[in-house]
C-alpha cells in the first residue's frame, strides 16, 4: 500500500473538557441494510426497509440495484414512522454498469446478482477497490456457471455476463482474505438453479457473526438455508432454491458504529446511551460489550438502549479480533491511551480492508508519540504519552473515527479528510460535537 495521502481538509479533533454523558442515536447498520437491499431486490414480490442507513456504500448498493432494474422508492414504512426504502423487485438487466466505491459489500454481494442478470454488468470503484481481493467470488461464479472478463488478477475492473439464470451447484471457496466471499454467494443462492453447496477451504475464516447475519437474514426472508451450526459438515453452508418473500425490515442500529462513541465514555470516565441496542443480535459491535468493560468500562441494557460508563480507568488487553475485525481501529485508539500494553490478534485481512489498517494505524499512532509494532496477524500497543498532530486516514472511515477517539485526551489533533466518515456515518462529525455537547 502507499502511505502517502494526498493533503486535504484538516479536523480539529474536539479535546473532551470532562466526563461526557450524552444519549447518541446511532444510525442503521451498513452490513444489514447492505443484506436487505439485495435480499429484497431478488424477492418475488415488494419489501420495505425501515430506517435505512443513508450512507456511501448503502446509495452506492441502491444505484447498483436500480441500475440493474429493481425499483426503490422512498417512502415511510407501513406504520408511517421513519423514513423507509420500498424495493420493488424486477428482472434484472443489462447492460449496466455499477460503481462499488470502496464497498466490500458492493463489489462481493453482486457480482452473483448480475449473473442473475439478462446482460452484461460492468464493475468497477476507487482506485483501492482495484486491490481488495475478489477472486473467492469471481473463481466461484465461474464454477457455477457465469461468464465473466476480468484481467486475470482476480480483481476489478470486471464484467458479469449475465444469461438471465445461473446453475449453482457446489463450490469450493478459500475465504481466509474476507468472510464476504461466502456471504455473498449465499445472498442470491435461492435464485440459482440447484441453490449452492459453498465449502471454505482456507485454514482461517474472519468475521464469522458476518457470516451468520446473512444465514439469518435469508432465513427470515423464507430461504432454506443449512449450515455448521445446525448440524452440517464443518465450513460448510447450502442454500435450497427457492422463492424470497418481501419483508418489512426495520434496520438495527449500526453497533461498529457506535464503537467510537462508547470509546468516548471509556476514555473520558463519562457515560454514552446508545438507543435501541439490539437484544440479539450478530452484528460484531455487540462484542464492544464485553472488550471495553475488560478495558475498564461497564454496561447495562436498559429500555433506553446500551448505557455504557467509564470507570477512568483504561486497562490494555490481550484479544484475538477475527471475528470482528472492523472493531480493530477503535479498540487500538483506546488501547494507545490505555495504563498497559495490548495486543490485537487474528486480524492479518485487515491489510486488504479499505486501507491497510494495521500499517496505518502503526504510523499514525507513532507519528503522535505512540509505540505500536505489527505483528504477523495483528499489532502490540505499549501505551506512551501522545501529542498532538495530523492523523492521516488514506480513505478509511474507521481510520477517521479511531483519530477521533485519541484526539478526546490528546490536545491538537487534527483529522485529515474526516469526510471519508460518509463511507457509512455520514453525520459523524455533526454527532460526535453533538455528544460533547458543542
Ligand atoms: O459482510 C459484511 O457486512 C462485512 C464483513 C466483514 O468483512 P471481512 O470478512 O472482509 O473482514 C467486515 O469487516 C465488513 O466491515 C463487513
Ligand atoms: C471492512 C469494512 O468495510 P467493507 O464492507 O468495505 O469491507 C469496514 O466497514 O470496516
Amino acid at each position: 500500500m502507499t502511505l502517502n495521502p494526498a493533503p486535504t481538509a484538516l479536523w480539529p479533533a474536539p479535546h473532551a473538557s470532562g466526563a461526557v454523558d450524552a444519549t447518541v442515536h446511532v444510525p442503521g447498520s451498513k452490513s444489514v441494510t447492505n443484506r436487505a437491499l439485495v435480499l429484497a431486490a431478488l424477492a418475488s414480490e415488494p419489501g420495505w426497509l425501515r430506517r435505512p442507513l443513508r450512507s456511501r456504500d448503502t446509495l452506492l448498493m441502491a444505484a447498483a440495484l436500480r441500475a440493474m432494474g429493481v425499483g426503490i422508492e422512498e417512502g415511510v414504512g407501513h406504520d408511517g414512522s421513519g423514513e423507509a426504502w420500498r424495493v420493488i423487485p424486477a428482472a434484472l438487466r443489462g447492460p449496466a454498469t455499477v460503481d462499488v466505491g470502496n464497498a466490500g459489500t458492493v463489489m462481493r454481494f453482486l457480482p452473483p446478482v448480475a449473473a442473475l442478470a439478462d446482460g452484461p454488468v460492468r464493475f468497477d470503484g476507487d482506485a483501492r477497490s482495484h486491490e481488495r481481493p475478489l477472486n473467492g467470488v469471481i473463481d466461484a461464479l465461474r464454477v457455477l456457471g457465469a461468464r465473466i472478463d476480468d484481467d486475470g488478477r482476480g480483481a476489478l475492473p470486471l464484467t458479469v455476463h449475465g444469461n438471465g439464470a445461473l446453475d449453482g451447484g457446489p463450490v469450493a471457496v478459500d475465504a481466509s482474505s474476507s468472510s464476504q466471499f461466502v456471504s455473498a454467494l449465499l445472498l442470491s443462492a435461492p435464485r440459482f438453479n440447484q441453490g449452492v453447496e459453498v465449502r471454505h477451504t482456507g485454514s482461517t475464516l474472519p468475521s464469522l457473526p458476518h457470516i451468520r447475519m446473512t444465514v439469518d437474514m435469508l432465513r427470515a426472508v423464507g430461504a432454506q438455508v443449512d449450515t455448521p451450526e445446525s448440524g452440517g459438515e464443518p465450513d460448510v453452508w447450502r442454500v435450497t432454491p427457492g422463492a424470497l418473500l418481501g419483508r418489512d425490515l426495520t434496520i438495527e442500529p449500526d453497533l461498529s458504529n457506535a464503537q467510537p462513541f462508547l470509546a468516548a465514555a471509556l476514555v473520558t470516565g463519562g457515560t454514552v446511551v446508545i438507543p435501541d441496542w439490539p437484544a440479539h443480535t450478530t452484528q460484531p459491535g455487540d462484542r464492544l460489550r464485553e472488550v471495553f468493560t475488560e478495558m475498564g468500562g461497564s454496561c447495562v441494557l436498559t429500555e433506553r438502549g446500551l448505557e455504557f460508563t467509564g470507570s477512568g480507568a483504561l486497562h490494555g488487553i490481550d484479544v484475538d479480533l477475527g471475528e470482528v475485525g472492523e472493531l480493530t481501529p477503535g479498540i487500538a485508539a483506546v488501547a494507545a491511551l490505555a495504563d498497559s500494553p495490548s495486543t490485537l490478534r487474528g486480524v492479518a485481512h485487515l491489510r486488504l480492508h479499505e486501507t491497510d489498517r494495521l500499517a496505518a494505524l502503526t504510523k499514525e499512532i507513532n507519528e503522535l508519540g505512540g509505540d505500536v509494532t505489527e505483528t504477523a496477524d495483528g499489532l502490540h500497543i505499549r501505551p506512551r504519552p501522545l501529542h498532538g498532530g495530523v492523523f492521516h486516514t488514506y480513505d478509511d472511515h474507521r481510520m477517521a473515527t479511531a483519530g477521533a477517539v485519541i484526539g478526546l485526551a490528546v490536545e491538537g489533533v487534527e483529522i485529515e479528510n474526516v469526510a471519508t466518515t460518509a463511507k457509512t456515518l455520514p453525520d459523524f462529525p455533526e454527532l460526535w460535537t453533538g455528544m460533547l455537547g458543542n
